[in-house]
C-alpha cells in the first residue's frame, strides 16, 4: 500500500517514527511535509497535496491511503475534505478507525498528535490501514449521494429508504 502522510509543527515527531513504522510494515510511504519544524507554518497546503495524491494515485488504480494530522486533527481533516474524491475522517478511537473503512470508505484517515500516545495514534492508523470497506449497498448508496453533490453541486431529495 502506498501512504502518503501530511502533518504540520504539531506532528512534525510524530511523522518521523509513523513514516519508520510504515515502511517497516511494507508500505511505500511519501511524506508531504513538512520537512523542518517551524512553529508558524500552516497545515492546508501539505495536507491538500497528500489529499490530491491519494486522489491521483486511486484513479491511475494505485492501492494508496492518506494520512493527515497535527494538533487536534480538525484542520487537517477540513482541508483534506475540500479535495474532490476525498473522503477524510477524523479517528480518535480503535471503532471510529474501523468504521471509517466499513461504512465511509474513507482514504484519508486524520489525527490530533496533540490528542494521543503516538503508540495509540498508530494503533489507529494500522487498523484502518487493514480495514476493507464493508461493500455494502447502503453506505454505496449514501456515498454516492455525497459524491452526486461533490460532482454537481446539487443534491436530489433521496426519500427514506430502507437498509
Ligand atoms: O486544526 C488544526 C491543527 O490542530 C493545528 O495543528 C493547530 O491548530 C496548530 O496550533 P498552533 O499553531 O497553536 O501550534
Amino acid at each position: 500500500m502506498r501512504i502518503h502522510i501530511a502533518t504540520d509543527h504539531a506532528g512534525l515527531e510524530f511523522s518521523t517514527t509513523l513514516q519508520h513504522h510504515l515502511a517497516g510494515a511494507g508500505h511505500e510511504v511519501i511524506d508531504h511535509g513538512p520537512k523542518v519544524y517551524d512553529a508558524l507554518d500552516d497545515y492546508p497546503s501539505f495536507c491538500i497535496d497528500a489529499a490530491l495524491a491519494v486522489v491521483a494515485d486511486q484513479r491511475a488504480g494505485v492501492e494508496a491511503l492518506g494520512v493527515v494530522f497535527g494538533g487536534s486533527g480538525n484542520g487537517e481533516q477540513i482541508a483534506a475534505n475540500k479535495v474532490r474524491g476525498i473522503r477524510a475522517a477524523l479517528v480518535w478511537n480503535e471503532s471510529t478507525a474501523l468504521l471509517a473503512r466499513q461504512h465511509n470508505d474513507a482514504n484519508v484517515i486524520s489525527i490530533g498528535a496533540r490528542q494521543h500516545s503516538v503508540e495509540e495514534a498508530i494503533g489507529f492508523i494500522d487498523a484502518f490501514i487493514a480495514e476493507p470497506f464493508s461493500d455494502e449497498e447502503r453506505h454505496i448508496r449514501r456515498i454516492a449521494q455525497i459524491a452526486e453533490y461533490e460532482t454537481t453541486g446539487d443534491i436530489e431529495d433521496h426519500p427514506l429508504t430502507q437498509g
